[in-house]
């Protein structure tokens, strides 16, 4: 076997259940000990907030997305990761729900430092079996997320009929054959089918994607979204969008608004929060908060999908940490203004 740390990259669309399986990797008794590295959409780190570590690392890298950050946060961090080797067993790797995987797979060939050190295990994608049919007709990132896939982890069992289910299947076979799936509910499944699977098979994916080992060349998706003018990246990237040729497909009119505010009055809040996802679902993809709700000793965290919310009171907050909440609302043509008004208005 090579010495090399195994990676594993963890993709999917928004809320399909990766900080879900994540989290089960990282509580079940492995022995292991992982770095993790997140990337997240929007500006307020929540995501890095809502990873259980225990003994683990968690690295951050919030510029933005990560097709702009790959080159650069990625890089940095894995290498400052190899200077403390026989620290780590293995290098966990989540992105956004809104990155295509491929850039982020092709650092760890195409980087000669990174390539040396480490080697890409399996890219691993967690579905939506609720909205992935979806997703695939409106989002070109979800439709390579499957195609990039080594393991498939069709995630959300229970909130379809059989019948959805094999039809969702059906596409996702459609689109990658190859991939080994699992179905099943809260990501539960076991560490060896995602972890040290010696998976990611690279001729698959130059059949793909020719021009995948040509560094940051012709790395180009036969997209319908395809476009090569500038796009928002988000706070803290500065990267030229135009380099080398490589083609980005962001979906433009997808923003986040990220919302601040002290102590939130629950009788308030929650009211709001199911009214607006109610009616504001199918443009709101995605939601998510850390919340300090009045005479409260527990974080409030509370997750949304469309119109599928789901709360609970988590880990008291800590002496000293600030009683601070703080809500992401990632989606389309969402009036900024008019969140934050409606979430001020909880306000203790
Ligand atoms: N009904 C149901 N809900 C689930 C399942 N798995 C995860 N969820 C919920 O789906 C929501 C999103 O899960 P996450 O694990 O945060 O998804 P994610 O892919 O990390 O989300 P982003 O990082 O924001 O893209 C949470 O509210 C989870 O509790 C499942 O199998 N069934």
């Amino acid at each position: 076997m090579s010495d090399k740390i195994p990676v594993t990259v963890l993709t999917g669309y928004l809320g399909a259940g990766k900080t879900t399986l994540l989290n089960r990797i990282l509580t079940e008794q492995h022995g292991k000990k992982f770095a993790v590295i997140v990337n997240e959409f929007g500006e307020i780190g929540i995501d890095n907030d809502l990873v259980v570590g225990a003994d683990e690392e968690v690295f951050e890298m919030n510029n933005g997305c990560i097709c702009c950050t790959v080159r650069g946060d990625l890089i940095r961090i894995i290498e400052g990761l190899m200077k403390r080797r026989g620290k780590f067993d293995a290098i966990i790797v989540e992105t956004t729900g809104l990155a295509d995987p491929a850039p982020v797979a092709q650092t760890f060939f195409v980087d000669e430092d990174v390539s040396q050190k480490a080697r890409l295990d399996a890219v691993v994608t967690v579905a939506d079996a609720k909205w992935l049919s979806a997703r695939l007709k409106d989002a070109p990132e979800a439709k390579n997320q499957i195609a990039f896939a080594d393991v498939i982890i069709l995630n959300k069992t229970d909130l379809v009929t059989p019948d959805e289910l094999a039809e969702v299947e059906a596409r996702i076979r459609a689109i990658n054959p190859y991939a080994t799936l699992h179905r099943t509910q809260r990501a539960a499944v076991p560490l060896d089918a995602v972890l040290g699977r010696n998976a990611f098979d690279l001729d698959r994916i130059l059949s793909i994607e020719p021009a995948f080992l040509e560094e940051g060349d012709g790395h180009h998706h036969d997209h319908d979204h395809d476009h090569d003018h500038d796009h928002e990246c988000g706070p803290g990237c500065d990267h030229d969008h135009h380099h080398g040729g490589l083609k980005h497909y962001h979906d433009e009119h997808m923003q986040s608004v990220a919302l601040r505010l002290g102590e939130v009055d629950p009788e308030k809040f929650m009211p709001w929060i199911n009214e607006l996802t109610q009616r504001e679902g199918p443009n709101i993809l995605r939601s998510k908060g850390i919340l300090a709700f009045t005479n409260e000793p527990k974080r409030f965290v509370f997750q949304g999908v469309h119109m599928i919310l789901d709360g609970d009171l988590q880990r008291d907050w800590k002496p000293g940490e600030a009683r601070e909440s703080r809500i992401v609302f990632i989606g389309r043509d969402l009036d900024r203004d008019a969140l934050r008004k409606g979430f001020e208005a909880c306000a203790a």
